[in-house]
């Protein structure tokens, strides 16, 4: 795999051979309306999709063509008349079908449709290629797999089926899904499970941050690193999505899956190799390391209806008196030498007052006495909003004072590269997939090993009905995170050391 633009299109003409057909089944639905049809076209829009390319989205709904197109272009930005050129072309190769997820009829039809397509654009042995993209709840994964297997795969080019989590609920839930799925589209060649954090930019970037720079892999381990803090906080509820959350929970949802995944690129060895199974051999390895987790290493919480937006249990679709928790912290330990001792903290949560995704990997104290106030480095890497990469290091305070300062060697990248361009994960994971890339795909022996670390916590959370502490809405999370945060050896900078991003020297 290459991954100059030049090569990407050499990668994607190898394995489409210049035609393929992408259905999006749940194509009425959230994900598919806010992502997969506008990433579809942002590939378009850059000349990412072989040049025979027919677009389906199938769901049961009805839709006239109107209600279709209206749907899926209402999160499309056309910020120009080529833009818009392009979206009317975009529309001519994508149509929209209702059909069931479980009648044999429905993907006997939906075959046709397909087969007409490739009849009428003279499409060759080689060209038929369906990439079959699962934007629907977990619920139906089994029913349309199945269906897809008996009667619209192709025999004539390629088939990728991409599967949205959650991959089963525990490691017994996983492993009965994953052998069912086993005999209906192949593990190795057409399976790509999705988890869109590995398709982020700044997650992409940890490897090379890591590996490419000499600076950082001396540091790398608990000889320097104190403990790691990976944070996915959102400022808005489980607002209309409620039915769904309370099945699965905050650790389920966001945890499990996207930060552990960020965690495993964090903390692998080096892969011997920058390939799909180079890459995912180490994440691998690094997961069977992690120690299940205690409930003592676990606080949970729910929001409360505050600042005048609604508590967890005020949503309809939530059951009454639910202990579903809406934020988790939890800390690991892993079993290596690396990372002897030093603790991942992991928080996640709805309802927060603020929205952020940001890895904190706090340097330890300074030995000697030289400098012995002073604060500890801090590596900072800002997934969204607003990519960055920065330092927090101790500097001269410039001028004629010579007390240390805590300031920043600071990459932010709207600051620093001109023409930035971040295609979203889901436009980098779809192309991944067409072009056969499968490194930021999860392969089942990584999804096996997460879920060993998990199941152990979420059944006992579940026997013994813990219930999660209460947050208002638009706040931190439980009063109990700084106490929890402390017994790991977070420090925590105060404000008036540490200004960021611009630093007024005359007032320190
Ligand atoms: N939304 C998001 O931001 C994200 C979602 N995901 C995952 O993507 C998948 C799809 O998510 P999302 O689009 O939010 O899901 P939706 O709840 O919007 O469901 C998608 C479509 O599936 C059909 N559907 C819904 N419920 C059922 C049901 N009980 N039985 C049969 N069909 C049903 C509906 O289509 P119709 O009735 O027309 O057939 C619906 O439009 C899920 O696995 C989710 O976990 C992953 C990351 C982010
Ligand atoms: O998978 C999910 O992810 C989103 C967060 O994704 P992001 O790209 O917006 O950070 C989360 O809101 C949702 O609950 C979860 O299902």
């Amino acid at each position: 795999m290459t991954s100059t633009i030049a090569g990407i299109k050499e990668d994607l003409k190898r394995e489409m051979q210049g035609g393929v057909t992408v259905v999006v089944l749940g194509a009425s639905g959230d994900l598919a309306t806010k992502k997969s049809f506008p990433c579809l076209y942002g590939l378009y829009k850059r000349d990412l999709l072989p040049e025979k390319v027919h677009i389906i989205g199938y769901a049961r709904s009805k839709f006239s063509r109107e209600q279709f197109v209206k749907k899926i272009t209402q999160h499309i930005k056309t910020d120009s008349e080529e833009d818009k050129k392009k979206l009317d072309e975009f529309l001519k190769f994508t149509e929209y079908i209702s059909g069931a997820y479980d009648k044999e009829e429905a993907f006997k039809d939906l075959d046709k449709n397909i087969s007409d397509w490739e009849q009428k654009n003279k499409l060759k042995k080689g060209q038929k290629n369906r990439l079959f993209y699962m934007a629907l709840p977990p619920s139906v994964f089994l029913s349309v797999a199945s269906g897809l297997h008996n009667s619209t795969r192709t025999t004539e080019g390629k088939n990728r089926l991409v599967i949205e989590k959650p991959f089963g609920k525990d490691l017994e839930s996983y492993k009965k899904l994953n052998s069912d799925l086993a005999p209906l589209f192949d593990e190795k060649e057409e399976v790509f499970r999705i988890d869109h954090y590995l398709g982020k930019e700044m997650i992409k970037d940890i490897t090379t941050l890591r590996f490419a720079n000499m600076l950082f892999s001396p540091l790398w381990s608990g000889y320097h690193i104190k403990s790691v803090q990976i944070t996915l906080k959102e400022n808005f509820g489980t607002e209309g999505r409620g039915g769904y959350f309370d099945e699965y929970g905050i650790i389920r949802d966001v945890m499990q899956n996207h930060l552990l995944q960020l965690m495993s690129v964090l903390a692998m060895e080096r892969p011997i190799r920058r390939d799909a199974n180079a890459i995912r051999d180490e994440k691998v390895k690094l997961l069977r390391s992690v120690k299940p987790i205690k409930m003592e290493d676990c606080l949970l919480g729910q929001y409360t209806a505050a600042n005048d937006k609604p508590g967890y249990l005020d949503d309809e679709t939530v059951p009454k008196g639910s202990t579903c928790p809406t934020f988790a912290a939890l800390a690991f330990y892993i079993n290596n030498e690396r990372w002897d001792n030093v603790p991942f903290i992991m928080r996640a949560g709805k309802a927060m007052e603020t929205s952020k995704v940001e890895v904190r990997i706090q340097f330890k104290a300074l030995p000697g006495i030289l400098f012995e106030d002073a604060p500890h480095n801090e590596l900072v890497i800002r997934v969204q909003p607003n990519e960055a990469i920065y330092i927090k290091f101790n500097n001269k305070s410039p001028g004629f004072s010579d007390d240390c300062l805590l300031t920043e060697l600071d990459l932010t990248y709207k600051n620093r590269y001109s023409n930035l361009q971040i295609p979203d994960a889901y436009e980098s994971l779809l192309l991944d997939a067409m072009r056969g890339d499968r490194a930021n795909f999860v392969r089942d022996d990584e999804l096996e090993a997460s879920w060993e670390i998990f199941t152990p916590l979420l059944h006992r959370i579940e026997k013994d009905k813990i219930v999660p502490e209460k947050y208002p809405y638009g706040t931190r999370g439980p009063a109990k995170l700084s106490k929890f945060m402390d017994r790991y050896g977070v420090v925590h900078t105060p404000h008036n050391q540490y200004q960021w991003p611009i630093q007024d020297v005359a007032e320190e």
